[in-house]
C-alpha cells in the first residue's frame, strides 16, 4: 500500500466569480501526479491552497501526514515548489541565490547545484534580469533539486521550456520518484509531457475535481471510436464519455474499451492521450446528435 503524502478532504475556496468547489484528493508517495485542467479551472487556486498561500476551508489538509497549519516550517523545508515565473529578486545572480539556499535549506547540496547549473548552460554569476525565461525556469529546477526535497510541486514550470530540457527535466523527475518517499505533483498544458511521466492523472473542471486516476486505468479502459452514427449508436450510453461531431464522422471517448472490443472484434479503438481526454470531458456532448 502505498502511503498518502498529501490528503485533502473537502477544500473550497472562494473568490468572488469562482468557487474551487469542495476537492477531495490523496497524493500517493512515489508517484508523479499530473494536474490537468482549462484555463481557469483552478489548478493554481488549488496549488496554492494546499500550500498554505491561499487561505481555504477544508476538513482535512494534511502533507507527510502532519497537518499544514502545525507544522508548516517542518513541511515546507522539504517541498520544492516552482510556479510559471521565477519569485527571486531579478538584480540577484545563480550564485548569491545558492549562497541564499544554503542559508534557507538544511540539506542544501551546493556541489549539486552547480551541476544542474551546468547542465542547464546557466551562467553563475549573470544577473537573473538579463535571463531569457527559459534560463529563470531552468535556475528554479536546479534550485528544487538541490535540497534534498521529499515533495515536488509545479505550477505550469515547464511552459518556458524547449522540448530538449523539458526532456532532461522530466528524465530528472523521473529518476526523482523512483525513491519511494520521493513525489511530484506537476500541473501542466503540455500535455504531453504528462503523457510521458504521469503514473496519476487530476482533472479539475470549472473548479470540480472531476477525477483521478492512475495514467494506466486511463490508458487501459478509455479508448476512442471513430464511426458512423449508426455504428455509434449501437454502443451503451453509459460507456460513452464524450461524442465530437468532425466532418464525416463522429468520433467518441469510451470508458469500457476492453469489453466494448470484445463485442465489437473488428473495431478499431485507440487509446487516448491525456489531451484527446481532456478535449472529450470539456468539448464532447453525451449524446450523438
Ligand atoms: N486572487 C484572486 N482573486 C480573485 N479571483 C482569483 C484569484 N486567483 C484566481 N482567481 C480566479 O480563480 C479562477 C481559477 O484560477 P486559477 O489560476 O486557479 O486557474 P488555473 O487552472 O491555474 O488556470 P491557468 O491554466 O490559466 O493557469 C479564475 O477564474 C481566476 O480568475
Amino acid at each position: 500500500m502505498l502511503n498518502n503524502v498529501i490528503e485533502i478532504k473537502n477544500l473550497t475556496k472562494q473568490f468572488d466569480d469562482f468557487t474551487l468547489n469542495n476537492v477531495s484528493l490523496n497524493i500517493p508517495s512515489g508517484t508523479v501526479v499530473g494536474l490537468i485542467g482549462e484555463n481557469g479551472a483552478g489548478k493554481s487556486t488549488l496549488i496554492s491552497s494546499l500550500l498554505g498561500i491561499l487561505k481555504s476551508n477544508y476538513t482535512k489538509l494534511t502533507i507527510f501526514n502532519k497537518d499544514l497549519k502545525k507544522y508548516e516550517k517542518e513541511i515546507k523545508s522539504d517541498i520544492a515548489v516552482i510556479f510559471d515565473e521565477t519569485h527571486f529578486n531579478l538584480e540577484f545572480t545563480p550564485k548569491f541565490i545558492g549562497l541564499l539556499m544554503s542559508k534557507t535549506y538544511p540539506n542544501w547540496d551546493m556541489k549539486l547545484y552547480h551541476k544542474y547549473l551546468e547542465q542547464f548552460e546557466i551562467p553563475l554569476k549573470k544577473k537573473i534580469k538579463k535571463f531569457s525565461r527559459g534560463m529563470k525556469m531552468k535556475m528554479e529546477f536546479a534550485i528544487a533539486f538541490s535540497h534534498d526535497a521529499k515533495l515536488i510541486i509545479l505550477d505550469e514550470a515547464t511552459s518556458g521550456l524547449d522540448p530538449i530540457v523539458r526532456d532532461e527535466i522530466l528524465n530528472i523527475l523521473r529518476t526523482f520518484t523512483e525513491e519511494e518517499d520521493h513525489t511530484v505533483l506537476m500541473s501542466s498544458h503540455i500535455t504531453s509531457d504528462l503523457d510521458k511521466i504521469s503514473d496519476y492523472i487530476a482533472y479539475l473542471h470549472h473548479g470540480e475535481l472531476l477525477f483521478m486516476k492512475s495514467y494506466d486505468e486511463l490508458h487501459e479502459n478509455y479508448g476512442i471510436i471513430h464511426g458512423s452514427k449508426e455504428l455509434l449508436e449501437s454502443l451503451n450510453d453509459d460507456d460513452i464519455i464524450g461524442v465530437i461531431k468532425e466532418p464525416y464522422h463522429y468520433s467518441v471517448l469510451v470508458n469500457n474499451r476492453v469489453e466494448i472490443q470484445k463485442t465489437f472484434a473488428d473495431l478499431e479503438i485507440s487509446r487516448p492521450t491525456v489531451e484527446e481526454i481532456m478535449l472529450f470531458y470539456a468539448k464532447g456532448a453525451k449524446k450523438l446528435c
